[in-house]
Parts: structure tokens; sequence; C-alpha cells
């Protein structure tokens, strides 16, 4: 039988009481707390802070829409148009819980962050090939030199064949996170053409098309955070990963 991994997406969640959520996902029968780390505007090479910061908040201030913030933000060089969470963040809610902090880092460089988040008490760092793809190697061995286990994430343009190189020999990753949406926001709907490909979207009416196209660890925020039974809602997707032999 398939082990399913079911991992809420803390983005979705109350962020002002997010000791008191990861522990309700956790009771609700949660295995990991995936936690959703996105770049600012310092993550540009060459500028520095407070210039990038300045431009930014100019750019922020006239289009604040985020469907014009996402080529603002590529032009920026961020990942994604949104600030979320970072390492002091992993630290505090390390003191609350000894749960599977799953880190999916949608920043520019993946680098800067192994340190603070290996310190900060980080159970998983999945990164971006597309911020990685000349340094992956590198990035691997760092994580897991910290402790963390190293993973790799895509994009839903990207061709799956990108993370194939990261699959096999010392420095490979032990988990492929499918985005089945654009990263950057929770709550976006599902992309069923990612299937060949599986992050995003999954609840109820989704899971059947991930777990039969053989995703086992789910990622999953609005769907668990916004139904009134979050646990029924869990329980539901694991038996739809388990019962695929
Ligand atoms: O990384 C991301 C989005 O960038 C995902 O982890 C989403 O946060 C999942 O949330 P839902 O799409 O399930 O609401
Ligand atoms: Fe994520």
């Amino acid at each position: 039988m398939v082990k399913a991994i079911i991992a809420p997406s803390m983005l979705s969640s109350d962020f002002g009481n997010l000791a008191s959520e990861a522990e309700r996902m956790l009771n609700c029968g949660a295995d990991w707390l995936h936690m959703d780390i996105m770049g600012t505007i310092n993550d540009i090479r060459g500028f520095n802070t407070t210039f990038a910061g300045y431009f930014s908040n100019i750019f922020q201030f006239y289009t604040s829409k985020s469907e014009i913030l996402v080529p603002v933000a590529s032009l920026l060089s961020h990942f994604v148009p949104n600030l979320t969470l970072g390492a002091p963040v992993i630290e505090s809610l390390r003191k609350h819980t000894k749960a599977y902090l799953d880190c999916h880092l949608m920043v520019t460089n993946p680098l800067d962050y192994v340190e603070p988040l290996g310190k900060a008490g980080a159970s998983g760092f999945t990164f971006h090939v597309e911020a990685s793809r000349d340094n992956w190697q590198e990035l691997v061995q760092r994580i897991k030199s910290k402790g963390m286990k190293p993973g790799v994430s895509l994009k839903p343009g990207t061709p799956i064949e990108e993370v194939y190189p990261l699959l096999d020999g010392e420095n490979s990753v032990e988990l492929v996170l499918v985005m089945t949406v654009e990263p950057g926001f929770g709550g976006q709907k599902f992309m069923p053409e990612m299937m060949d490909k599986v992050d995003g979207g999954l609840g109820p009416s989704t899971i059947e098309a991930a777990s039969s196209a053989g995703a086992n660890c789910i990622v999953a925020g609005s769907s668990v955070f916004g139904a009134p039974d979050p646990a029924q809602v869990i329980t539901l997707m694991r038996g739809s990963v388990e019962k695929r032999s």
C-alpha cells in the first residue's frame, strides 16, 4: 500500500495564531506542515536592499493587482509576487511543535536560506529547479549538511525533464513537488493538465486525479483550512492515495 503524506499548506492558516493552527492541523491528522516561504525584493542580485525595496514599493503602489505584479515581479527578478514568512517564523513555530516542517522555497536564490532555515529547525527544504539550474548539486549538499531533506519543485510551465538530473546520484533529492498552480498564492484553481507531471488546488474534487497520476505527498491549503471539518478532508485525501496499491 502506498503511504500517503498529507501536508496542509500553512499559507491558508491564520498566521496570527500559527502555533495553534499547526496543532489543529496535526490533531486533524496532518502528517507534515507545509511552510510556503516566498521571496522578497532582497532576492535581487546586485541591487542593494534599500534601493530595491524602494523601487519595488513604487511598483507595488501603482500596480496593486497581482496579475500586473507578476510581470513586474519577474522584471525585478522576484521569484513570486508575494511575501510570506522566513527563518524567524520557522524558529518560533519549532518551539511549539516537533512536526515535520516542509519548507517550500519560492525564492530567487535558495542557497542564501539553507543556513538560517537549518538553524531555525526546518525539516524539509524544497527549492525550485528554475532558481537553481547552475548550483543544485551544491544546494543539495548544503541542505543535507544541515540535516534537512532536500526536495525540488517545478512551476507548471517547466518541463518535467528539468528535474530528471536531480533524481539519482549522490546529490539526488528525496521529494519532487509538482506545482499544480502558479507559485505565489493559495486558493488558486487546480491545473489538471499538470497530472502527467502534481502542489496546489488539491482537495476532495481534485485528489482523485492527483493520486491516480501517482502523487503520494499531498500539499493542500485552502481546501483544508476552508473546510468545516478539515479532518474529514485529510482522511478523504489519505484514503484516495492509500487505496492505490
Ligand atoms: O506553494 C503554494 C502556492 O505558491 C502552495 O503550497 C499553496 O499554498 C497550496 O494552497 P492551495 O492551492 O491548496 O490553496
Ligand atoms: Fe507550497
